[in-house]
């Protein structure tokens, strides 16, 4: 850790031998004034941290000093007193200058009050990275350059160029929505449309229509011919999220029009050809929802014609610590903001088990952002570990942040504590499951 620098100008020496006996001195690089110069003019020569200064007398000359010298912007003051009124003292506080502690001194508020500034300099200058760039490698929309990465972009590649139907498999927040996209981009057709749905989040009534459109007076609302997926996609890639959640009896359906290639759009006879390609993703292992009976068997072999594993967050090496990096400089970037982030805040992230992976840890990141000033500090990162469940209720809220940054949080938190599952979720902050997904994608485009 960098060495903290402290200016010192103490007279009385009885509050000298008591000061003397402070633990947290020793961790400071000590400046004493001279006799021979004001101490005013020392302090920004000294070219020190914080200054610990007795104070007998300060007049307008010693002020202008302080504030020719620019040492007020720089030093962190901690001035003792007798407690004599004195305007220029005053002038000081207001202009920002630091603490003023009045006779009989509390040593132990003093002690803490090094304390604190301690770890704000030792942070704030060396141990703290500023993080302008991000580097890892990119594929497609994946960032990440861990072997279990790359392995992942070479099959990507390889899969992308056929029409093999594609399942994504892997935890929650691992990216597979990504995945899928990277597929239709490093496909033939990039430019054809991609378009995702969420099989869970679809309304058992309406969930025919949403696949494959319906025409007007189908059914009592239907003021309007609508067009389903499997139309929107067309020549494209559609992209069926949670495919596992689907009801059964859509699976059949769904796997009646895999085997046919076609399908008609509710109230309409019309038999259109599919002309999509399906990708499709879930986080539960597939051949444990077949034992369980929520997924048949023969759409898992029409869907998984090649499977794809993408490796959760703890598998990938530095790149853990490199995504952070990652989301901060893209974040500091967008908002012309130039946080850092502290060492031992990347320890942290390094050594933490991330349950809800890259979507969690880019969370966190934005979280940290809000509530850090300048520099991203372990306290700022909110991570379950440290966390004791009373703890997670009580919230605390910085002041000037929007309701809708708010309710990204609530809603982050609450999806990072149920393993991202987004139905438990929903129901524990009293919103519909759709209602989840819309807020969710819209976060994506954030
Ligand atoms: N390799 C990566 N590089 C950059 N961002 C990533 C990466 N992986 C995931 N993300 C980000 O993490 C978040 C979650 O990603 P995504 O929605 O693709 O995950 P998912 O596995 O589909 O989640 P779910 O299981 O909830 O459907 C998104 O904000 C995404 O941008």
């Amino acid at each position: 850790m960098h060495q903290v620098k402290m200016f010192v100008q103490l007279s009385d020496p009885e509050l000298v031998s008591k000061l003397a006996k402070l633990e947290v001195l020793k961790k400071f690089q000590l400046v004493y004034a001279n006799e021979f110069e004001p101490w005013e003019a020392q302090v920004a020569q000294s070219g020190c941290d914080i200054a610990l200064v007795e104070l007998e007398e300060f007049n307008e000359q010693g002020y202008n000093t302080l504030n020719d010298t620019d040492a007020l912007s720089h030093v962190e003051f901690l001035f003792l007193s007798k407690g004599k009124p004195n305007p220029y003292l005053d002038k000081l506080m207001r202009d920002g200058a630091g603490f003023h502690c009045r006779a009989p001194y509390d040593l132990e508020l003093i002690s803490e009050t090094l304390q604190d500034s301690y770890e704000l300099f030792g942070e704030a200058s060396q141990s703290s990275k500023a993080v302008e760039s991000s580097d890892l490698d990119q594929f497609g929309l994946l960032v990440g350059s861990s072997k279990s990465m790359h392995k992942l972009y070479r099959t990507i590649r390889k899969v992308a160029r056929t029409d093999a139907n594609v399942m994504i498999i892997g935890e929650s927040g691992v990216g597979k929505e990504l995945v899928a996209n990277t597929v239709h981009i490093a496909g033939d057709k990039p430019q054809a449309p991609f378009v995702a749905i969420n099989c869970g989040a679809l309304s058992p009534e309406l969930i025919d229509s949403e696949l494959f459109g319906h025409v007007k007076g189908a059914f009592t609302g239907a003021h309007r011919d609508h067009q389903g997926v499997f139309d929107q996609a067309k020549g494209g890639t559609l992209f069926l999220d949670e495919v596992t959640e689907m009801p059964l009896d859509q699976q059949v359906k769904l796997l009646r029009v895999l085997e046919s290639g076609e399908y008609r759009a509710v109230g309409s006879q019309q038999v259109k050809h599919a002309d999509v390609r399906i990708v499709c993703a879930t986080n539960r292992n597939p051949q444990q929802a077949i034992d369980d009976g929520i997924f048949r068997e023969d759409l898992y072999f029409r869907l998984a014609h090649f499977p794809i594993r993408v490796p959760p967050l703890r598998d990938r090496g530095n790149d853990i610590t490199g995504l952070a990096e990652h989301f901060l400089a893209y974040r500091n970037a967008q908002e012309l903001s130039h946080k850092r982030i502290a060492t031992d805040a990347l320890s942290r992230i390094a050594a933490y088990n991330w349950p809800g992976n890259v979507r969690e840890l880019k969370h966190t990141i934005e979280r940290a952002m809000i509530l850090a000033d300048d520099v991203i500090k372990a306290e700022h990162l909110s991570l379950g570990e440290s966390v004791s469940k009373s703890d997670s209720n009580s919230v605390d809220i910085p002041t000037g942040v929007s309701l809708e940054e708010l309710e990204k949080a609530a809603i982050l938190k609450n999806l990072e504590e149920n393993a991202g599952n987004k139905t438990d979720t929903a129901e524990q902050l009293g919103v519909s499951v759709k209602t989840l997904y819309n807020k969710l994608e819209k976060y994506s485009q954030d």
